[in-house]
């Protein structure tokens, strides 16, 4: 387990796991948090043992968006804007993982912590999780890219509605909406979180990579006539590789066993 000032970090079973820690605050985002997960993002973006990347926070808060009070002390466009494109660059990051990364939300996830959901290929809330992109009520916009990916993942209507009027929405409604992918009992809600982490944990890291891959490809517009060679690629690399002959190899030795 690594503890740094805003997050805790551990790596287990070829599952990463990042807890947003800033509790007396929500979890809410500052410049040094930024600075933590762009240090942990680029670490684990070489690793590749790590199958899952699991974002999570506390039974209160998922994350309560950009740290408010921190920011107002920041007044020029010429200013924010760089701290805005940090973060959206460090999104970005996280969305082009070549592992599969869930946000696990248990309270409350809005604002900036509504777009960080957004860059996960999952969502999984407990029961008790709201979710809104509520930086209309403050007078601004989504600074982090999270517009355009919750347009892709939730279709422009409830999206506009969303963004626009700042609703923050309950889990039963998230779900209906494909903003949540699983709604989870509260109990024990993190070895829940586990249990679905582990489904994509395989034997042949290559798997879950490649088809991160292509998924990332379809969302970059890359052209459907490029898919024969892509995936072509990711089979011939899996096809060299040892789990491979050796599940070719076990299936063949009992087709060869004499009863
Ligand atoms: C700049 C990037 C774009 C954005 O993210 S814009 C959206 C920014 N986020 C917000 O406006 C959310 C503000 N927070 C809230 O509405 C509520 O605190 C929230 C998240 C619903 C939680 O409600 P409760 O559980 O009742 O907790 P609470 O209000 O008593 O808060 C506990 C302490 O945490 C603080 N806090 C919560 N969210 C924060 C934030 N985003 N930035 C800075 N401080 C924040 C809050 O001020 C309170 O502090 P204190 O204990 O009174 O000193």
């Amino acid at each position: 387990m690594f503890i740094m000032n805003t997050l805790i970090t551990h790596k287990k079973d070829g599952i990463g796991w990042i807890q947003f820690h800033r509790p007396a605050v929500r979890n809410a985002v500052n410049q040094e948090m930024m600075a933590e997960l762009e240090h942990v993002i680029t670490e684990w973006e070489q690793d590749e043992t790590l199958q899952v990347v699991v974002l999570y926070g506390d039974e209160k808060a998922f994350v309560s968006g950009g740290d408010v009070e921190a920011f107002h002390q920041i007044h020029t466009k010429e200013e924010i804007y760089p701290v805005m494109k940090r973060m959206g660059d460090l999104l970005q990051r996280i969305s082009e993982l070549k592992c599969i990364t869930i946000a696990a939300v248990e309270g409350i996830a809005v604002g900036g912590g509504c777009e960080i959901v957004t860059s996960c290929d999952f969502c999984l809330a407990s029961k008790k999780a709201k979710l809104g992109m509520i930086q209309s009520r403050i007078a601004i916009t989504t600074g982090w890219g999270g517009a355009s990916r919750l347009m892709n993942k939730i279709g422009k209507p409830n999206a506009l509605k969303m963004l626009i009027t700042g609703e923050v929405i309950d889990v039963e409604r998230a779900k209906e909406m494909q903003l949540v992918d699983e709604v989870i009992e509260s109990s024990h809600f993190l070895e829940k979180v586990k249990v679905f982490a582990q489904q994509f944990v395989l034997p042949s890291p290559m798997i879950g990579r490649a088809y991160k891959e292509v998924a990332l490809a379809l969302e970059q517009g890359t052209p459907l006539s490029a898919f024969a060679k892509i995936e072509a690629i990711n089979c011939a690399d899996c096809w060299e590789a040892e789990e491979h002959v050796q599940a070719v190899e076990r299936f063949l030795a009992k087709r060869n066993k004499v009863d």
